[in-house]
């Protein structure tokens, strides 16, 4: 072993695992291992996501609108605050691979709005994917991104940034003719250089017929357990907000309520003078320099 290896060796206690690629995906998807995505909206989600060890990829979804900023859809997410949200995600991720959406208003008036957005994320670092809602409408764009080399995920089904026109948040491709034009939607991305498909809402049927005859990885979200991967919004799977939750949701946690029971906790402790202990939570000082202190101070009265 040469010294420079010998000293990487003695200083790198916990060598940084280097971040999933799409390749990384691709492997899992080939030896039919499912793909596990949640998505994060700040630092902490990042950080938590990142921790996982069974967690593949995090997506920077733009349900961080309603989950983190408060808004009633995806549709009054502004691009600059999508944007910084998304950065303080990337601030946390060492390891996972990362997709991140485009916002409503940020890729549709033009291509060269859409590529525009895509490399500004893009230029943040550590994005391995971008993904869009749509399929036809988007065929250009589409291939421009993956020209420009960036890979991109379709999703299609429910598409809440269109839930105006598909009436609300409902579950698409439920009689033969919708679910063909689905199947259609899949076939077209995979066509024009999709690396990716998100499944939102649709029978399980339909996303496993769907899977079967695409060879790329489908990924999805109230689609059943047949596609390649699934996503869940975090704040949903861990119970972060009093939302109800949609019917796919498998809570895992309540931390909502678990945090206002702490924080009761906390108020009582306070109003009780049970917290701070002075023996565990204080800074102590000495009685001699306390004294001192005292005649110092007595001088400023
Ligand atoms: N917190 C959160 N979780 C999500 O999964 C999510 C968002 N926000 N925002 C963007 C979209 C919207 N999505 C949603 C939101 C609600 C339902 C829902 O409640 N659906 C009802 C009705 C289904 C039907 O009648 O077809 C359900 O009971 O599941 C579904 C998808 C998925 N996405
Ligand atoms: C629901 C998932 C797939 C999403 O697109 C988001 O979090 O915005």
């Amino acid at each position: 072993m040469t010294i420079i290896k010998s000293i990487i060796r003695k200083y790198s206690t916990h060598p940084p695992k280097r971040q999933s690629s799409l390749s990384d995906i691709y492997k899992l998807y080939k030896n039919k291992t499912p793909i596990t995505v949640i998505t994060a909206h700040d630092y902490i989600t990042g950080k938590i996501a990142d921790k996982s060890s069974k967690i593949d990829a995090i997506l920077v979804g733009d349900s961080l609108a309603m989950v983190a900023k408060g808004h009633p859809s995806t549709l009054e997410l502004e691009f600059d605050d999508f944007y910084y949200s998304t950065k303080s995600v990337i601030r946390s991720i060492n390891e996972k691979f990362l997709i991140v959406d485009l916002p409503f208003g940020s890729f549709e008036s033009s291509i060269n709005q859409c590529i525009d957005s895509a490399i500004k994320l893009m230029k943040l670092g550590k994005i391995g994917s971008i993904k869009l809602e749509g399929s036809y409408e988007l065929t250009d764009r589409i291939k421009t991104l993956n020209n420009f080399g960036i890979p991109v995920t379709g999703h299609i089904g429910l598409q809440p940034q269109k839930f105006n026109l598909t009436g609300g948040f409902k579950a698409q491709g439920r009689n033969s003719i919708q679910a063909l034009e689905i199947f259609k939607q899949a076939l077209h991305l995979q066509e024009i250089g999709c690396k990716l498909i998100v499944l939102e809402c649709i029978p399980e049927k339909l996303s496993h017929y769907i899977t079967e005859n695409l060879n790329i990885p489908t990924i999805g979200i109230g689609a059943g357990n047949k596609t390649s991967g699934q996503v869940l919004v975090m704040s949903d799977a861990l119970g972060m907000l009093d939302n109800k939750l949609p019917k796919f949701v498998n809570p895992y946690l309540n931390i909502h309520n678990l945090s206002i029971d702490a924080l009761n906790n906390f108020g009582n402790d306070v109003k009780n003078l049970n917290f701070p202990v002075s023996s565990t939570h204080t800074y102590p000082m000495n009685d001699e320099e306390f004294e001192k202190f005292q005649k110092l101070a007595q001088t400023c009265i």
